[in-house]
């Protein structure tokens, strides 16, 4: 904990540099253009003070500022674009279109009667962004895997890195249609996590969580980030938008069992909401060679198509996506309570004998 509240208490980045026109990089110029495509209103001021980020040094007192990519999740900022793209880019005529919904603001909802046992989605692999796409800075995907930098971390950095290049990147009207800031944890600040998650398990795994993400980051930037200044200008990667990559990896990568375990990010299928009410999850499908999910129910137009994000409890759901459903509607709801046998208890083994006929462990 004391070490957790250290990091959390340090100041991780200085302000924003007023280098913004100074740099000949193809990175910085790529990323001011596609910056006055995607705002054009955006001036440099307002775009520096997008950026400008810092965490205080007093524990309670966290400002967190946006990145200057994705949009607002509560309109349907765009949505339309992103189909479009989609589609062009391979994505087949689908039943279901993104709209505003009551349940996770965007969703997708059925545009056609769907039939319960049918098979929706088939995204293809070329949509995927995996740990080996391919980077629109080759030398900067060059560096990582020279560090043989893991998964997590690596999608971290390469989601950064196409979103500073903006409309010059292969991805950008996925980058443009994802949350400027995704609901999650990593936002609240200490004294949030204190307070509204007093007496939870959470509470301790959302500090180690946002302590891992700090320190992932940090970690980068000492080893690898620092030595390649043109590659990685702290501008551009810095805690406040590893925190964004981060939220949005938490909230949207899905494992791929099909896949080999393969951990990805689906555009299309990331547009589904939860429900605790279904059983269906996404996964590749090597017939049809796509990711896809197949319905348990059926679907009449006009109403939110839902997948299962796993059998998680509210806490963990929480934890990872940022929300909580509506109360008592879980079934897979659970908390966790912690026990404690000392062998010098007179009873140490009929207790432990009791915990373990009912698969506990002590
Ligand atoms: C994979 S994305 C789904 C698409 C997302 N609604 C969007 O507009 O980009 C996961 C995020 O959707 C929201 N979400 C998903 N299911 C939800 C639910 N049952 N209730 C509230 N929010 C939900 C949460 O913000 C979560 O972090």
């Amino acid at each position: 904990m004391a070490e957790a509240s250290r990091i959390l208490q340090t100041t991780l980045f200085p302000a924003f540099s007023l280098h913004l026109h100074q740099h000949k990089t193809r990175y910085f110029h790529s990323h001011s253009q596609s910056h006055s495509q995607t705002y054009p209103s955006l001036s440099l001021k307002k775009l520096r003070s997008v950026v400008q980020c810092s965490v205080s040094t007093s524990e309670t007192k966290t400002q967190i500022q946006e990145v200057p990519w994705g949009c607002d999740i509560d309109s349907l900022e765009n949505a339309e674009a992103l189909q479009k793209w989609l589609s062009d880019s391979g994505l087949p005529p689908q039943k279901m279109a993104i709209d505003k919904v009551d349940v996770g603001e965007r969703g997708l909802v059925a545009l056609k009667n769907i039939r319960k046992g049918e098979k929706l989605l088939f995204v293809p692999p070329s949509l995927f962004i995996t740990a080996d796409s391919e980077w629109s800075s080759p030398e900067a995907g060059k560096v990582l895997r020279q560090y043989s930098v893991p998964d997590w971390p690596l999608l971290a950095t390469y989601l950064i890195s196409e979103a500073s290049f903006g409309n010059s990147s292969r991805w950008g009207n996925y980058i443009s249609a994802l949350p400027r800031q995704p609901y999650s944890l990593l936002y609240w600040t200490r004294a949030e996590l204190d307070r509204y998650l007093e007496a939870s398990q959470i509470r301790q795994r959302a500090i180690e969580r946002v302590t891992n993400v700090i320190g992932t980051y940090n970690d980068l930037r000492l080893r690898i980030f620092s030595k390649y200044p043109d590659l990685f200008p702290e501008e551009v990667f810095n805690m406040e938008t590893f925190r964004w990559s981060f939220g949005i990896l938490f909230s949207r990568l899905v494992r791929l069992p099909s896949m080999d375990e393969k951990v990805a990010l689906v555009p299309w299928a990331d547009m589904l909401n939860h429900s605790c009410e279904v059983e269906t999850f996404l996964d590749y499908d090597k017939s049809s060679q796509g990711v896809v999910f197949t319905t348990d129910r059926a679907y009449q137009p006009g109403e939110q198509v839902f997948i299962s994000y796993g059998r998680k409890s509210n806490g963990e759901l929480l934890l990872s996506y940022g929300f909580v459903p509506k109360e008592g509607t879980n079934p897979s709801d659970s908390a966790e309570l912690p026990l404690s046998l000392k062998k010098s208890d007179k009873c140490y083994k009929e207790k432990l004998e009791a915990l373990r006929k009912h698969g506990l462990s002590a």
